[in-house]
């Protein structure tokens, strides 16, 4: 398993693995329904191996057959496109700016030339399990579009085609996530009126998902995103009581709190096995943890993080162990029940002993120890 993508520079975890492909899932071979697209004419122009080549706009379009592609390149030593921005992908879409990179490839903005509105759209990486894995999140795009009557849940799939070997999948155009909120606002958290709101509208997208017998598996702020990207100043009263030497601070605020749910890229099946670790670690559930096998209960679990996370700007278990985890848990919620670490598989044996969880005395180290005891008791009954 690639762990090398679940930690970043910043102080949380901006990507993990992605496993649901790691199983023997079959998925069917009919994706028909929206349209397919497909490579037009190719032109003329020749660029490096650059990944995101610079902005030629001018350049590329002159090199160009206006409505063309671009002449074939190879892919990175990744499987990632190559692109320039202002080129054509296919000849219906025009690369615009690069919004996001994940596990599965690049996200572009992209102006679609038929339906004259920008669009966001994923371009997979090359590679047969990232391709595979793309199949299977447009079928669940499909799935909860077609019930999604009034596309207000999830993120609206718009188009998908196989370009050059890229598997790219069209969305409708949406603002940043709650994560980029955060960031842009140094990590303060949202008023909490903002909170129960969003966590509302998320209870009821995650209802929905549920009740297509579908678990998303990778739920975190950073795969929730603000429909509108447009948001007020105000002034920060808090930091500016704090320290009054610093002047007027301001924070930002969404105009509209109007959310939607993103990336079924590890969506999986109730009919599904459920045995191999999902979930970025901040979000993941004991029971994933432990190898107890899971169900609907782990998108839950995600929720409850990323609410705590949203009203103190700050991820409730920075960690990156599993028994120190499996610790800060108890600390919060009280202790996990013996039925669960009774059933602790094979892997996760080794953090119980005597029927309780094995901790302080497996501890890696002091600051480890140090580190669950900062965390505070969450003013809740035993939750477990
Ligand atoms: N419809 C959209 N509108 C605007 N931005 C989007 C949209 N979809 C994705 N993005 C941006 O692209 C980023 C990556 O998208 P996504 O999470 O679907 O890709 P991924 O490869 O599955 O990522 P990860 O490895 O984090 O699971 C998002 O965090 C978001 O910033």
């Amino acid at each position: 398993m690639d762990y090398a993508t679940e930690f970043s520079m910043d102080r949380r975890p901006r990507k993990r693995p992605k496993l649901a492909w790691e199983l023997p899932q079959t998925h069917s071979k009919a994706h028909s329904g929206i349209y397919c697209g497909q490579e037009f004419a190719s032109a003329t122009t020749s660029y490096g191996t650059l990944r995101v080549l610079p902005d030629h706009t001018g350049f590329s379009i002159k090199g160009l057959a206006e409505k063309g592609s671009p002449q074939w390149r190879d892919d990175d030593k990744d499987g990632h496109y190559v692109f320039a921005l202002g080129e054509n992908l296919t000849s219906r879409y025009k690369i615009l700016n690069k919004i996001g990179e994940g596990t599965f490839g690049q996200v572009l903005e992209c102006w679609d030339r038929e339906t004259r509105e920008m669009v966001a759209i994923k371009v997979v990486r090359s590679v047969k399990k990232y391709r595979e894995a793309a199949m299977l999140e447009v079928d669940v795009l499909q799935l909860l579009g077609k019930y999604d009557r009034n596309g207000s849940r999830c993120v609206q799939i718009r188009n998908w085609f196989d370009y050059r070997n890229h598997i790219c999948i069209v969305f409708e155009m949406l603002g940043p996530s709650l994560y980029d909120f955060l960031r842009k606002n140094s990590y303060r958290p949202f008023p909490v009126d903002l909170v129960r709101e969003l966590g509302r509208q998320l209870l009821e997208s995650v209802a929905f998902v549920h009740d297509m017998r579908l678990i998303h598996t990778d739920l975190k702020p950073e795969n929730i995103l603000f429909i509108s990207p447009e948001y007020v100043k105000v002034p920060d009263y808090k930091v500016m009581f704090r320290s009054p030497k610093e002047g007027v601070s301001y924070k930002r605020l969404p105009k509209s709190s109007a959310i939607k749910v993103i990336d079924f890229g590890s969506t999986s099946y109730e009919h599904q096995d459920h045995n191999y670790i999902v979930s970025t670690r901040h979000y993941r559930a004991p029971e994933v943890i432990l190898g107890l096998g899971w169900n609907f209960p782990c998108d839950i679990w995600s929720i409850g993080c990323i609410l705590v996370e949203l009203c103190s700007g700050e991820a409730l278990f920075q960690t990156h162990e599993n028994l120190e985890h499996l610790a800060m848990m108890e600390r919060v919620l009280g202790p996990i029940p013996q039925h669960m670490l009774k059933r602790a598989d094979h892997a996760a044996e080794k953090y119980v002993r005597r029927g309780r969880l094995n901790w302080p005395e497996g501890a890696v180290s002091r600051e480890s120890i140090k580190a669950v005891l900062k965390l505070s008791r969450l003013p809740v009954c035993n939750i477990f």
